[in-house]
């Protein structure tokens, strides 16, 4: 599913208005329509008192629509109009005389109002900015959302947290809605899924209010959220008549003395995603272990018992994972700045193979092109220098890939493959994940896939994707705390399984 700008949100309402021959008033009640539907449906005429807080573009537009016919069913409500700026909006006007003819009268908030009354039990709905917010909101509207949050109230908020600028990181922090619950319009915002603005927006739901699907269709995008139906069609299904040589030969190099279980579990990884054969490269000391954890894997190694200090393979292999577990010692820098310059294979490139990359900044014109490198956040920092917001890490992130042309995985709560130009946002994976020897397992699928013949942006994204899933699968079996990166593992087949299992409606519809 694409993720729109600001910008690209405000020309899809005007092209569905165009199209439809609508006025944008319309569009407005067809939002609040979704929106009034999604609380009646679950309030089902509760008397709780909601307290409507507008302001005075059209996201105050449309909570006054809300109002509207929370009022016209029956509910106890209390609008508020926040009064931020003489600039109303035409929508905004239109309905707040159509709300005053159903005899509503809001109470106007201005900067020498006090602070109104709310209570925990009260439902809040926020407002009082949309998309549109590109300032720092006024102390004063500032302020009165600091005692929205302060209340503990149930907070709804009408397409975005109010505070929360769509691209770009808030001006202060304290001035943005931490939202119970987000009704988002039509499409997802990427605030939604960065590290430092998602948690405003904890929980969130898409309402369709049928913006021009041609045009958003047709409209390219920085980025794009990864589900299942964007994963499906890049599944690359196996043929009746393959071989264990159909589906190539990863290496995988890493391991240290007492780090010799990230390459087991980077192999393993490899072998569950469907890789034919795997060759594991480490130092003598993880030769006994390997060999017997991970029997279905071929072992090479060097001449040193703790440290890879050459890299020796005696075929070509069809992709290579390198870096778990792997150390930095000074022989070890040597044996990866020699390998890089010689290998020609695809490459997922992780942990400590990134850290001397980050510390030997000369070997990063040798990284074969496209190669993946998979950092977490520390990692990412140590490649291309620190952050003040998660979009200027984007764009530092976006500049490092294209600048070597790389595919770069961002590893975090949303993980982001960045590729040509492109944000690829992840959306599977729990906190449970956040264990040791998850990246490694990523590390071998990711090399897995590579081996299998997806093309690196492709293996990225799906290996990614289907990791998640493998770790929610674990989590919903062993809870967030007791998953391991074992068990992860342990359910890449059941992840492949529920990438083609039917949805229920289809199941009964279709009973076999
Ligand atoms: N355009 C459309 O046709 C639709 C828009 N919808 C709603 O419209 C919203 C966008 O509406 P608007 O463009 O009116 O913008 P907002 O309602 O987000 O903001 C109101 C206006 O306040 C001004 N402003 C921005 N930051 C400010 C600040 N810090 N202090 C004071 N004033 C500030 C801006 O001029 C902005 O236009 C969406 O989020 C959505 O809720 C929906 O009704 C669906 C249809
Ligand atoms: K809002």
């Amino acid at each position: 599913m694409k993720i729109f700008s600001s910008h690209q949100i405000y020309q899809a309402d005007k092209s569905t208005i165009q199209k439809e021959q609508i006025t944008s008033d319309a569009l407005m009640e067809r939002a609040a329509t979704q929106l009034f539907e999604w609380m009646h449906a679950r309030l089902r005429g509760t008397q709780v008192n909601i307290k409507l807080f507008c302001g005075i573009g059209n996201n105050g537009g449309d909570g006054l629509v809300l109002a509207r016919k929370l009022h016209e069913h029956g509910y106890s409500i209390h609008v508020f109009v926040v009064n931020y700026s003489d600039k109303r909006s035409e929508d905004f006007l239109l309905n707040l005389e159509r709300l005053k003819d159903g005899k509503v009268w809001p109470d106007f908030i201005n900067n020498d109002s006090g602070l109104p009354n709310i209570s925990e039990s009260d439902i809040v709905v926020d407002a009082i900015f949309g998309i549109g917010l590109n300032r720092v909101p006024d102390d004063w509207v500032g302020n009165l959302i600091a005692h929205i949050n302060a209340s503990n109230a149930f907070t709804l908020s009408v397409d975005v947290p109010s505070g929360l600028p769509v691209d770009r990181s808030p001006w202060e922090p304290s001035y943005v809605i931490r939202s119970s619950y987000v009704l988002s319009f039509q499409l997802p915002k990427l605030i939604f899924f960065l590290p430092e603005t998602g948690a405003y927006a904890n929980q969130w739901e898409l309402l369709d209010i049928g913006l021009d699907a041609e045009f958003i269709a047709k409209t390219e995008t920085d980025f794009e959220l990864i589900g299942r139906p964007e994963i499906l069609p890049k599944y690359r299904p196996r043929s009746k008549f393959s071989h264990k040589g159909t589906y190539g030969h990863a290496v995988i190099i890493g391991g240290s003395y007492g780090k010799i279980g990230a390459v087991q579990l980077a192999c393993n990884a490899c072998l569950s995603v469907g890789c034919g054969l795997v060759t594991a490269v480490v130092p003598k000391c993880g030769y006994h272990s390997l060999q017997t954890a991970v029997p279905e894997a071929m072992v090479l190694t060097g001449s040193r018992d703790k440290i890879i200090s050459r890299i020796e393979i005696p075929f070509s292999p069809t992709a290579v994972g390198i870096g778990v577990g792997m150390g930095k010692d000074e022989d070890t820098v040597q044996a990866l700045a020699v390998y890089l310059k010689g290998s020609g294979a695809p490459m997922v490139i992780d942990a400590d193979a990134l850290n001397i990359l980050s510390e030997n900044r000369d070997l990063l014109k040798d990284i074969p092109e496209m190669s993946i490198l998979t950092p977490h956040p520390k990692e990412l920092e140590r490649l291309i220098g620190p952050w003040t917001s998660d979009f200027e890490m984007l764009d530092k992130a976006k500049s490092f890939a294209d600048r070597y042309n790389l595919v770069v995985v961002i590893k975090g709560a949303h993980t982001i493959t960045l590729y040509n130009g492109k944000g690829y946002v992840n959306t599977t994976g729990n906190p449970g994940m956040a264990t040791a020897g998850s990246g490694d397992v990523l590390t071998g699928m990711v090399a897995g896939l590579l081996a299998q013949g997806y093309p690196p942006a492709e293996a990225a994204i799906f290996g990614v994707y289907l990791h998640g899933l493998a770790g929610d699968i674990g989590a919903s079996k062993n809870g967030y705390e007791a998953l391991k990166a074992s068990i992860i593992v342990d359910n890449i087949g059941s992840a492949y399984s529920e990438l083609f299992r039917k949805p229920e409606a289809e199941q009964k519809e279709n009973p076999r």
